[in-house]
């Protein structure tokens, strides 16, 4: 057994294709024999579709969510609600011993609000007590990218930088799986690996932008933080996943 553990974040596409999702989390369960597993999912595409069942317009700045308090109990009910009893349930079959959680859980993260997007935080470790206690009971923590503020009240955080936040309270070895395979260059081309110049170039130039450029800022916090590379990679070959934990390369490498 590694002692490192390993954060997948889960997002995109990936959340609504039940047979996609087992047959990546029966990965999981192959992976969890060899390191402490934690999970982290988004349901951007969910929260779209019940703000608009419930009336609500929405809109992004930036790759993140405006998230007006009013819409608060939405997006929490779609993120830490369905998404989240979803991906627990999906994980179970999977022998996985899934504890569903909000990143508040336990003091786990504490918030940065950015008062420009509304009830949006960004997350920030601060306390790995209960992640420990569950990793070493053999448990694997889900974590929805909800969190409370310090006047109790709900927050929505984009998944890539929840992920970030709980990879670094557990030091561990991140992967952000999304829908296209990694990194693409300007004519579409997988980057295999990105240090944070090359990043900064492919941002002023437009080719990386709004969900990517949060994954690319996410991975290159983590990354310096940890000083240990991120990976961004597509989850719609899950063999992938283990190629990687084998040191081939996969998707796109992102280094400090
Ligand atoms: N240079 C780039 N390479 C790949 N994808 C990019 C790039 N720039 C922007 N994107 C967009 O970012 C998306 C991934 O971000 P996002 O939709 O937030 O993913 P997820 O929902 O998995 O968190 C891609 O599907 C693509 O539309
Ligand atoms: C603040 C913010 O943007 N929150 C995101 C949280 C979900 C998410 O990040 O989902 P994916 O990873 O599937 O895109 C949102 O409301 O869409």
């Amino acid at each position: 057994m590694n002692n490192t553990p390993l954060v997948l974040k889960m997002g995109g596409r990936l959340l609504q294709d039940d047979s996609a999702l087992d047959a990546l989390l029966a990965v999981c369960a192959e992976l969890k024999q060899q390191y402490p597993l934690v999970l982290v999912h988004g349901g951007g595409d969910q929260v779209d579709q019940w703000l608009a069942k419930f009336g609500f317009h929405t809109e992004k700045l930036d790759g993140q969510r405006i998230s007006p308090a009013e819409q608060m109990p939405v997006i929490a009910g779609a993120l830490a609600g369905a998404v989240n009893a979803h991906m627990v349930a999906r994980a179970s079959l999977q022998g996985l011993k899934p504890v569903g959680l909000t990143l508040s859980a336990g003091n786990s993260c504490r918030f940065e609000l950015n008062p420009k997007l509304g009830a949006v935080g960004v997350a920030k470790p601060q306390d790995g007590t209960l992640l420990q206690n569950l990793l070493s009971a053999g448990f694997t923590p889900v974590f929805s990218s909800v969190g409370h503020g310090e006047q109790g009240q709900l927050l929505n955080v984009n998944a890539d930088l929840a992920a970030a936040a709980i990879c670094q309270l557990v030091q561990g070895q991140l992967v952000l799986l999304t829908d296209v395979p990694g990194i693409l260059d300007g004519e579409g081309k997988l980057i295999n690996e990105l240090n944070s110049r090359q990043a900064a170039e492919l941002v002023s130039q437009g080719i990386i932008k709004g969900g990517m450029k949060v994954k690319l800022d996410a991975a290159l916090d983590t990354a310096q933080a940890l000083r240990r590379s991120i990976t961004v990679a597509g989850w719609q070959h899950p063999q992938d996943l283990l190629n990687l934990m084998r040191q081939q390369a996969v998707g796109t490498r992102i280094v400090c």
